[in-house]
């Protein structure tokens, strides 16, 4: 158990009254694939702000990569890597250019932000668009260039917040090779997702309901637990408990 790389207890958020996040207890181990399921506003993204150490916790206790949630957000910073649908490319800046910011972002050396930009632009296929503005690639190339600059320091984890939100199911799998790559160099992967064969693919799944994990297993678990054939099925099951939502 000594490759955990999260572990959170008890960890709780309140906004004045309202209990967004109540005690959640798990842990992920290095290289894992995790995804961080629930309904729209069971507490995802708080939870997950939480951990990546921009906002305090009201209780409970979480460590990341060797960092305490309250007394070491700026080391979580440097150690983790971060996408979101809202948060990521610069549209006006070439694809270089992206690269060449987020690297600098992340504190790495101009030497490094030189061979490592290349070998990126390269592995990604992407060598004829690299002088291309971001702006006019198609939003699976986007998300593809997205998550690479967020893993572009090599950081213990990387958290995507929804990553492939509005791209078809082939394009997804694409996305998910590299999640793969990243995951098999040691990488853990933290992932929110409303699409449900990505929760396949996942090692483990959490799904929250109304600010609490109500489940964790593997898929090929959650099915059985639930005696159920799908991830839709599963979830299904555990969101309409949820009073929360639309
Ligand atoms: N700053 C805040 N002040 C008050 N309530 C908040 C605040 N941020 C989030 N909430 C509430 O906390 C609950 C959880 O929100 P959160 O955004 O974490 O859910 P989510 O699971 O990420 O949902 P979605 O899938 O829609 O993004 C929601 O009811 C939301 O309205």
């Amino acid at each position: 158990m000594e490759n955990k790389v999260i572990t959170c207890k008890g960890l709780t958020k309140r906004f004045g009254d309202f209990i967004a996040v109540d005690k959640i207890t798990f842990e992920v181990q290095k290289g894992e694939i995790f995804g961080f399921l629930g309904a729209n506003g069971a507490g995802k993204t708080t939870a997950m702000r939480m951990l990546c150490g921009l906002s305090k916790p009201t209780s409970g206790e979480a460590n990341i990569a060797g960092f305490d949630v309250y007394k070491e957000t700026e080391k979580i910073k440097k150690n983790i890597g971060y996408m979101s649908q809202k948060f990521s490319l610069y549209d006006d800046l070439t694809v270089l250019e992206n690269i060449n910011f987020f690297a600098g972002i992340y504190g790495l050396s101009d030497t490094e932000i030189k061979s490592n930009s290349h070998s990126l632009i390269d592995s990604l296929g992407m060598r004829d668009l690299a002088d291309k503005r971001v702006s006019s690639l198609p939003l699976g190339w986007k998300q593809k260039l997205a998550f690479s600059t967020a893993i572009i320091h090599k950081p213990e984890i990387v958290f995507l917040d929804e990553p492939t939100g509005g791209v078809d199911p082939l394009t997804r799998r694409q996305f998910w090779d590299l999640i793969y790559e990243a995951s098999g160099n040691g990488i853990t992967i933290f992932v929110t997702t409303h699409y449900m064969d990505e929760a396949e693919y996942c090692d483990r799944v959490s799904i929250m309901v109304d600010g609490r994990v109500e489940a964790l297993n593997s898929p090929s678990n959650l099915k059985k637990q639930f005696s159920v054939g799908s991830m839709d099925e599963v979830f299904y099951h555990l969101a309409r408990e949820a009073k929360r939502g639309e």
